[in-house]
């Protein structure tokens, strides 16, 4: 089955507690995370502070966190105390891959590995075996609301190949421009793990919005 990570980078920060309280309620499954750091992309939003009140306030919720900042490795072990569930990194970012899945690991998390719309897949199958989920972008990380990119759907396919070669089942997410429209084509692709920001947040009927992209 489908399931979906509503991205709170679209939410409404002066509600954010009540906001997530009520995709949770709506059938969400978790929560996505977005951190950027103002280098690894070009806006800066919110870090280890603002998961701690989060997971302080909604101890049942699952954070999974999709770090867009320049030395991951570094933060590995801040968001885990903080309550992130799934930690995913760049394999653009300066820390060493296999080192920071490593470290994600031995710091009691699942670990998730992310790549750019520049980026091919072949690039995680190194790291496959090792990961609890791969996440492949359809917009160039750094804003919400930007359109889909249909070259994740190839991406997609052949990850979900390898995965399937391999009798692997990670999590495999995608992320940016999802919506009623492009989360089929995603989940026909082999998405079964769909991020959205504005088709959700951006919505004045949030909990219809998951109820409908949880039913693809
Ligand atoms: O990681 C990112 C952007 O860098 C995403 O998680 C976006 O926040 C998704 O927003 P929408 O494209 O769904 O509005
Ligand atoms: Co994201």
């Amino acid at each position: 089955m489908t399931q979906l990570s509503p991205s709170i980078l679209a939410a409404d920060f002066a509600r954010l507690g009540d906001e997530c309280r009520q995709v949770l309620n709506a059938g969400a499954d978790m929560l996505h995370f977005d951190v950027m750091d103002g280098c690894f992309v070009p806006n800066i939003s919110f870090g280890v502070p603002v998961l701690q009140s989060l997971h302080k306030a909604l101890p049942e919720a699952f954070f999974d966190v999709h770090l867009m900042i320049r030395r991951p490795l570094d933060y590995v072990e801040a968001f885990v105390k903080a309550g992130a569930g799934c930690i995913t990194f760049h394999l653009e970012s300066e820390s060493d891959p296999g080192e920071t899945i490593d470290a994600i690991h031995a710091a009691g998390c699942k670990a998730g590995l992310s790549i750019k719309p520049g980026t091919p897949a072949s690039a995680v199958l190194p790291y496959l075996d090792r990961l609890e989920l791969v996440l492949v972008m359809s917009v160039e990380p750094g804003f919400g609301g930007q359109k889909f990119m249909p070259s994740a759907l190839e991406k997609l396919k052949e990850l979900r190949a390898a995965c399937d070669a391999r009798g692997l089942s990670p999590w495999l997410e995608v992320d940016g421009g999802v919506d009623a429209v492009t989360g089929p084509e995603c989940v026909a692709a082999g998405a079964n793990l769909l991020v959205a920001g504005s088709a959700v947040f951006g919505k004045a009927d949030m909990a219809a919005a998951v109820r409908g992209l949880k039913s693809l």
